[in-house]
């Protein structure tokens, strides 16, 4: 048909510019959201997320989705141009995207049922889709679309069919028909997972769209727009709110493993009455400090310590520790390690401290010491023995028996005070 006849046609057919514009819109959000899709399944795939097959088929139903409205929109276009020369090429397009969504959405139905499908009926239902979606491009009576012509209706312009083509339609909406049952079944027995759910709603308004797109390609007329387009954008958006809800439920799971994670592991490394290092999480600290590093060791035992236990109880001897620890917390910076080694017993090393930086902490921590105060007795003067010694070109292990010592001679001095080994 020559195309001024066909342009001629169209004046009075109903072909606004307004559906044009909703079109637009609905193939901008569509690809924006299927580009956003994708960038998701591949940060689920990165994160070895268990749904990532699951948003894999999604993604590519919905790019097969954008490239149905793409091609509708180009066929609009064409109409609106006036130029119907290469309308077929985008009509082809929109209509080769139906058979692969619908076996995007058929690998999406095999992953949700069987987890461990196999590549092979994967990429086999991907293959199926490629094929027929291929036979919408070949011009033949025998098959889909018979040739090059249309036909112009007061809603568009429809392919000159070939013998296949009812059947195809028919088929495409069986398939959709028996996938959104097969996903009914699915999402009623995981009820509780939200992108099974949202598969389910896609479906519906797949099929209802899909449904009524197939009776307008056959002639029956319901509304004046393609359903599949705007079914598509909001398929679309309602999949992608899904998505970032799942995501983030993820993101919270993780964070809420992380927490759990850290909880477990300062239990390992932490002593569970003062709060401060324990003595393997020191030693092994202590084992991978670079060669050669500076810094000194504090060996503090506590004077008299077990006067307290004898005279106010056990109770408060612990409250003691934890008063001291404290003590100690806030005058140590934060590269330093603080442990309690044991009974009344601490270690502390200082990094990077030499003997003289060494002696204004210890002098610090005497001082804090002094009149701590526990729940229901006087304030006690609590005195500690000090031994300090700063790490050489030895093992960290001798530089803490010259500490001990050190110790011992502040113990013999008469306690309370700093001895340097
Ligand atoms: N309350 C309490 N007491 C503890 C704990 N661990 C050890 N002790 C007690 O701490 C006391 C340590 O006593 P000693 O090693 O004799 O030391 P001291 O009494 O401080 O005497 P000097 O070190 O010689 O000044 C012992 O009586 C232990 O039973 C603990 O976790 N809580």
């Amino acid at each position: 048909m020559p195309n001024e006849i066909v342009v001629a046609g169209l004046a009075g057919s109903g072909v606004d510019t307004w559906a044009l514009w909703v079109k637009i819109m609905a193939v901008g959000a569509t690809a924006t959201l299927s580009t956003l899709m994708l960038v998701f399944t591949i940060t689920l795939y990165r994160n070895g997320d268990h749904e990532a097959p699951v948003a894999l088929h999604f993604s590519m139903a919905n790019l097969c989705a954008t490239a149905y409205v793409a091609g509708d929109i180009g066929v609009r276009i064409c109409l609106l141009a006036g130029t119907l020369d290469n309308v077929m090429i985008p009509y082809r397009v929109s209509l080769s995207a139906v058979p692969m969504a619908l076996a995007s959405l058929l690998a999406l139905r095999q992953v949700l049922a069987h987890r461990a499908t196999s590549r092979r009926r994967l990429l086999g239902t991907y293959l199926v889709g490629t094929l027929v979606a291929g036979l919408l491009w070949v011009d033949s009576p025998a098959l889909i679309i018979a040739s090059e012509r249309y036909r112009i209706t007061p809603v568009g312009v429809f392919a000159d069919y070939g013998a296949l083509a009812a059947p195809f339609f028919l088929a495409c909406l069986a398939t959709l028909l028996a996938l959104s049952v097969g996903m009914l079944r699915l999402a009623f027995q995981a009820s509780g997972r939200l992108l099974r759910r949202m598969t389910l709603f896609g479906f519906a308004v797949f099929f209802c769209a899909g449904l009524h797109d197939t009776l307008r390609e056959l002639g029956m007329e319901l509304l004046p727009f393609s359903g599949l387009t705007l079914g598509c954008a909001v398929f679309q958006i309602g999949a992608f709110g899904t998505m970032v809800l799942h995501y983030s439920h993820t993101l919270r799971e993780r964070a809420q493993h992380d927490h759990q994670l850290r909880r477990l592991e300062d239990r390992v490394i932490r002593d569970p009455l003062s709060g401060l290092f324990n003595r393997a999480h020191l030693e092994q600290r202590l084992d991978h400090l670079p060669p050669g590093v500076g810094g000194s060791l504090l060996f503090i035992d506590l004077d008299h310590f077990k006067g307290v236990n004898d005279r106010f109880g056990h109770d408060h001897g612990d409250q003691l520790i934890r008063a001291v620890a404290d003590a100690i917390r806030g005058t140590v910076r934060e590269q330093d390690i603080a442990c309690r080694w044991g009974g009344d017993e601490f270690v502390v090393y200082l990094a990077d401290a030499d003997e003289a930086a060494s002696r204004v902490v210890v002098e610090r921590l005497l001082r804090a010491f002094r009149h701590l105060q526990l729940d229901g007795t006087p304030s006690l003067d609590v005195g500690a023995s000090i031994g300090l010694a700063t790490l050489r070109d030895e093992d960290w292990r001798t530089t803490l028996q010259r500490a001990d010592q050190a110790l011992y001679q502040a113990k013999a001095e008469g306690r309370n005070r700093l001895a340097v080994g």
